[in-house]
């Protein structure tokens, strides 16, 4: 006998236009609406890369917030970003999954341009409190009090300063009470450590015994409810109907679970996919080996460097894995501090690690190590404290958009007295660079490398005044300056050039800060000079080698080819190198508009009798 077809229930999911939809929705259906959404998760961001774990974790916290808050009226901030797919889902954007980060699609952070229940678009952790207060009491100012505010904010990016001065705030009055969803799973990437994440641990199990006991929000004029089961749909929901009706500032604790309803992201203890690029459903295993990237070459240095110099230690911002300090952290566990989303305290803390005689390596992210700023320039740079800092993600890294760029720090880093940056072009470059920067006393140093594979070695030719020769032709008249790995892509150039009969001279300064004044030496034996830098002009090294080059001969012109002076939006890392002008073709235009170039190619076809001056 056959049984009996249980009819499938109409999927719920397309359904869901936006909020007021999810509001009408009834109850008994929420539950099939989340395992709908966790499919959808699983199913595009499998096929995209993106956040997958965090957005897996905040799927019931995110339907009870649609349902108790009218938003766009009310404005939900999520703090960092990267948890609000969810939120994207049940706000009319479930259609742009399919380009979920691609350039042009779909941002995988909140986005004004997408819609106006978007507010925070930066990825920079823990700004959700702060945003929160400003908007709370500007509704207050305006007359707006009956529009709520509600931050949620994830227990990692607690640990981060910037929360402790909202909270410090948004308790001192309730004339713009805000309600703070605390997204608590215990992790950041990995477990949150330091003594918050204790803390909120305490709270956690404290249900029964300690509810309603005093805890640190209390001390600070914030009301407290919690814990609640962030997974539990009605449970949410009151509590969050609670704190409405306490029409005061008051944390609401959600306890979550990272990677929710995904076997391979629940089990995965590295950081519950975090982030992850094209991966197989069916395992969340990446569908494609990756090849060596620059982290990796950073993190197998780092363990030699660890073994030969007992005095360096490494700090990093809850990033050990993605910034690859992984395998330092096991070979040397003593001697690597993990101080949560807290880059000033990560800073200030190395300053007082050398201040012992250490020679600390601070490794982020180079567009989070903006946030440090003033630390790195007073608390170590004015000290003059022999402080590393390994620059990941610097340059364009693709699609995590403009506030993961990391396009200022040619700028920013070179206004910093004492401090040399330097920018490896391969790997061998990186393993020697990073060794002379820990050997450098007297003051700060930096590396910077791009979110890429590291690409194969690039020779030089010849080293000479502290600077790489890569290539060099008889009578050259133009010359290339490549920072970094675009030193790659300006061989190519020259290549290309040389087909057209100009011949291009090609270095590698190895340095970005101080600028070695022999390639003023060098541009004087050209007619046309080209810097190319994965940084923005204003301040970049282009810009400021222009400057230092103001003796030139007359008739040696200098071009910069640098990012632009905007945000770049997401996309691919080489295409928007392209759209920059940073690869090869680009660079090749650059030099054909140029008239010198042509003079060159002119005397090349004819030759000018003129002998080569060595670039010796
Ligand atoms: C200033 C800054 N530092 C580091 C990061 C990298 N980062 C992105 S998400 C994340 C962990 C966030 O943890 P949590 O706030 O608990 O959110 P969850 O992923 O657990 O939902 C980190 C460290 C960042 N976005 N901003
Ligand atoms: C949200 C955040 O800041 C990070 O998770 C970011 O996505 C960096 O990702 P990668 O480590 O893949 O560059
Ligand atoms: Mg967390």
């Amino acid at each position: 006998m056959t049984a009996t077809p249980v009819p499938r229930l109409p999927p719920i999911l397309p359904g869901i236009t936006g909020p007021a939809d999810l509001r009408e929705l009834p109850r008994e259906q929420l539950a099939g609406l989340a395992e709908e959404i966790r499919g959808f998760l699983v199913d595009r961001v499998s096929r995209t890369g993106g956040h997958l774990g965090p957005n897996l974790g905040v799927v019931e916290l995110t339907i009870a917030l649609h349902r108790v808050f009218r938003s766009p009226v009310d404005r939900i901030v999520f703090d960092t970003g990267h948890q609000a797919y969810v939120h994207k889902i049940l706000t009319g954007r479930q259609a742009g999954f399919d380009e979920l980060r691609q350039a042009h699609g779909l941002s995988g952070y909140p986005s004004r341009a997408e819609s106006d229940h978007d507010t925070a678009e930066n990825s920079h952790a823990s700004t959700a409190l702060s945003y929160a207060d400003g908007l709370a009491r500007g509704f207050a100012l305006r007359g707006q009090s009956h529009r709520r505010v509600v931050a949620v904010v994830g227990d990692g990016a607690l640990t981060g300063g910037m929360c402790w001065e909202a909270l410090n705030n948004l308790g001192a009055d309730t004339a713009a009470p805000v309600i703070v969803v605390l997204n608590d799973n215990g992790r950041s990437y990995g477990p949150t450590g330091g003594g918050l994440a204790h803390h909120l641990t305490e709270l956690r199990h404290a249900a029964g015994h300690r509810r309603g006991r005093p805890n640190l929000f209390h001390d600070l004029g914030l009301a407290y409810l919690g814990p609640v089961d962030g997974h539990d749909v009605p449970a949410v929901e009151q509590a969050l109907r609670q704190a409405i009706r306490l029409n005061c500032p008051v944390v609401v604790h959600c306890v979550t679970r990272k990677g929710k309803g995904y076997g391979p992201a629940e089990t995965d203890e590295a950081d519950c996919l975090h982030a992850v690029g094209v991966v197989d459903p069916r395992t969340g295993r990446p569908a494609a080996p990756s090849p060596p990237t620059w982290t990796s070459v950073f993190a197998e240095e780092m363990v030699d460097i660890g073994r030969r110099r007992p005095d360096v230690v490494a700090v990093t911002a809850a990033m050990l894995r993605p910034t690859g300090l992984w395998g330092f952290s096991r070979a040397f566990p003593d001697r690597v501090f993990d101080v949560g989303i807290a880059e000033q305290h990560a800073v200030t803390s190395a300053a007082g690690l050398a201040m012992t005689g250490l020679h600390p390596v601070v490794a982020v992210y180079a567009s989070f190590l903006n946030r440090a700023f003033d630390q790195l320039l007073m608390d170590v740079a004015l000290h003059r404290l022999p402080v590393t800092f390994v620059l990941d993600r610097a340059g364009i890294t693709g699609p995590d958009g403009p506030s993961h760029h990391g396009t200022w720090d040619l700028s920013l880093l070179a206004a910093v007295p004492g401090l040399r940056l330097a920018v490896p072009r391969d790997p061998t470059r990186l393993k020697d660079l990073l060794n002379i920067a820990i050997a450098t006393e007297g003051g700060p140093t930096a590396l910077r490398f791009p979110k890429a594979s590291a690409g194969p070695d690039i020779p030089a030719l010849h080293h000479v005044e502290g600077v790489d020769v890569l290539r060099t032709a008889p009578d050259a008249r133009v010359l290339l300056i490549g920072l970094g790995p675009l030193a790659g892509a300006c061989l190519e150039a020259a290549d290309l050039l040389a087909r057209r009969g100009i011949e291009a001279t090609v270095v590698d300064p190895l340095w970005a800060a101080p600028i070695n004044p022999h390639l003023s030496l060098l541009a004087a034996q050209h007619d046309l000079t080209v810097t190319v830098e994965d940084n923005i002009e204003t301040g970049g090294f282009g810009t400021r080698f222009a400057h230092q080059s103001t003796s030139l001969p007359s008739r040696s012109r200098v071009r910069t080819v640098s990012l632009p002076h905007a945000f770049v939006p997401h996309g691919p890392r080489k295409a928007l190198l392209a759209q920059a002008g940073l690869d090869a073709g680009s660079i090749v235009r650059t030099v054909l508009t140029c008239p010198e170039s042509q003079g060159a190619a002119q005397r090349t076809a004819h030759g000018n009798g003129r002998s080569l001056r060595s670039v010796r």
